[in-house]
């Protein structure tokens, strides 16, 4: 069934597209594959019900009755049997302009879970419509129609556009938002110099083709690991969008230490904040226990265990993410999607007053005398317009100092491991032997 043959119950049916949207093409559910022209679905040998959905179809289900005998109509499939009330229409009029989010490794376990909370609303709000770019691999496509399948399964009304595909300048077309979760995993006696060559390159093929084809002030945060290098390779690829917009994922090692600290005093972890995590996302990162506050007051003041702090606290969110892989058998998948909404969320919302949020963002010109150009985890504070400031209200230590350098001494060797991948000659790697992800051990 094409998208013209839509049963005449469903068609009538339709609701408006809210405003702003009324001008773009009502595209079908649209899979795209290394820049295959667009082809009827049975050409593309696409199932039926990837290629027989339009965005109109996913608005809000107010449903009046499902016809009877609906059901056994063979030109109609679960959802496409049921009646829609018009009147849903009016409810979308308020709603704003349709953004674009690309997502890399869209098959992934991450990705399972994150691509169903941005559907939602969750992330971007119940009034912002939302089209999902997904990206991934010859390998991954039947799986990517398999999550495109569930997406459309779960009606969210804020889902107007679904797109798949595995070339990057197609995927990445007009991304608002850029979130690169798609990284090869470390496989058996690989050095991290060979993940960070392997990765280095899906980050800056990716980098060039948003640096083609994406919004010029689009927001890219890269999880795949070794995140921060590879933020730094996309951003070095990506010349004509601003560093600023490349974040490295460290929220999740920030809700780790949120929840450590809550635990360790007894409070809910809620009470937790200004909590930075300072450099990479590796074993070397500080949970920076001298700035965070609990209830309002320096943890220090409320954990005088400072033993505790710096031997217990410390290690445990360094090695979280690996004790985690031990238990459960593979990396934190759901955690992390929580941690890239709340990073997202960070951005688009306000930070509450006195605050801050930790992320990996490009140092140049960053006030605390750490190298500047590459991607280090710092505290930064978000009028909510997708931007963000560096925190200046920040104190150090000496053992602050001295844990900062040694992450700091980790990126800056990882950054001459990808030199010939950031344009800055040749390679050399000196990585420090304790460099790991935090899921390794
Ligand atoms: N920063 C952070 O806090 C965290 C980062 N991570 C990192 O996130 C990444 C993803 O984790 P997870 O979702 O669990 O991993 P999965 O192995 O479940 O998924 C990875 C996905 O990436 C895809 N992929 C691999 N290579 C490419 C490529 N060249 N282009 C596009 N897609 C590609 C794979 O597709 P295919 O099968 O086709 O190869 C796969 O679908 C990992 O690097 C992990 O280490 C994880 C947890 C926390
Ligand atoms: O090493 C991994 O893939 C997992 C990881 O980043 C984490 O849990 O923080």
């Amino acid at each position: 069934m094409a998208v013209s043959e839509i049963s005449p119950s469903y068609a009538g049916s339709r609701a408006l597209p809210p405003n702003d949207l009324s001008s773009r093409p009502i595209n079908p559910l649209l899979a795209f594959k290394n820049r295959r022209p667009s082809l009827p679905c049975s050409a593309r040998r696409i199932p039926r019900i990837l290629c027989s959905v339009s965005p109109n179809q996913v608005q809000a289900p107010v449903l009046s009755a499902t016809p009877a005998g609906a059901a056994s109509k063979r030109e109609c499939f679960g959802v496409f049997c049921t009646t829609y009330d018009l009147k849903a229409a009016d409810k979308t009029k308020s709603w704003k302009g349709l953004i674009n989010i690309a997502v890399s490794g869209a098959a992934g376990m991450i990705s399972n879970h994150l691509l169903f909370k941005l559907a939602s609303g969750e992330v971007f709000g119940p009034d912002q419509p939302i089209a999902l770019k997904l990206l991934g691999s010859e390998k991954s496509f039947l799986a990517l129609e398999g999550v495109a399948m569930e997406l459309e399964d779960s009606l969210y009304p804020l889902l107007r556009e679904v797109s798949i595909g595995t070339d990057p300048y197609e995927v990445f077309q007009d991304a608002e938002w850029a979130l690169l979760i798609g990284a090869k995993p470390r496989g058996p006696g690989m050095e991290r110099a060979g993940l960070l060559d392997i990765n280095g390159q899906i980050f800056a093929e990716q980098g060039k083709a948003l640096n083609d084809v994406a919004s010029r002030n689009v927001k890219v945060i890269v999880v795949g690991n070794p995140c921060n290098t590879n933020a730094l390779i996309c951003l070095k690829n990506a010349p004509n969008i601003p560093a600023k917009n490349f974040h490295a994922l460290t929220r999740l090692d920030e809700n780790r230490a949120k929840c450590q600290l809550a635990l360790k005093a007894g409070v809910f972890y809620d009470k937790v904040s200004n909590m930075t995590i300072w450099g990479n996302h590796s074993t070397t990162q500080v949970p920076d226990f001298l700035n965070a506050k609990i209830n309002g007051m320096p943890v220090t003041k409320v954990i005088t265990d400072i033993k505790w702090l710096r031997e217990e606290f410390t290690e445990r969110v360094q090695k979280r993410g690996g004790v985690l892989i031990q238990k459960w058998g593979r990396s934190s998948a759901a955690s992390t999607a929580v941690s890239i909404v709340d990073a997202i969320r960070s951005l688009v919302t306000p930070t509450p007053e006195g605050d801050w949020f930790s992320s990996g963002v490009y140092s140049m010109g960053n006030p605390y005398g750490i190298a500047e150009d590459i991607v280090f985890s710092m505290p930064c504070r978000s009028k909510g317009d997708g931007d963000y400031e560096l925190a200046n209200d920040v104190i150090f230590d000496d053992y602050l100092r001295e844990r900062i350098k040694k992450t700091e001494a980790e990126l800056l060797a990882e950054k001459r491991c990808v030199a010939h991948l950031t344009g800055e000659g040749n390679a050399y790697c000196d990585l420090p032997e304790d460099t790991m992800l935090p899921g390794e051990q």
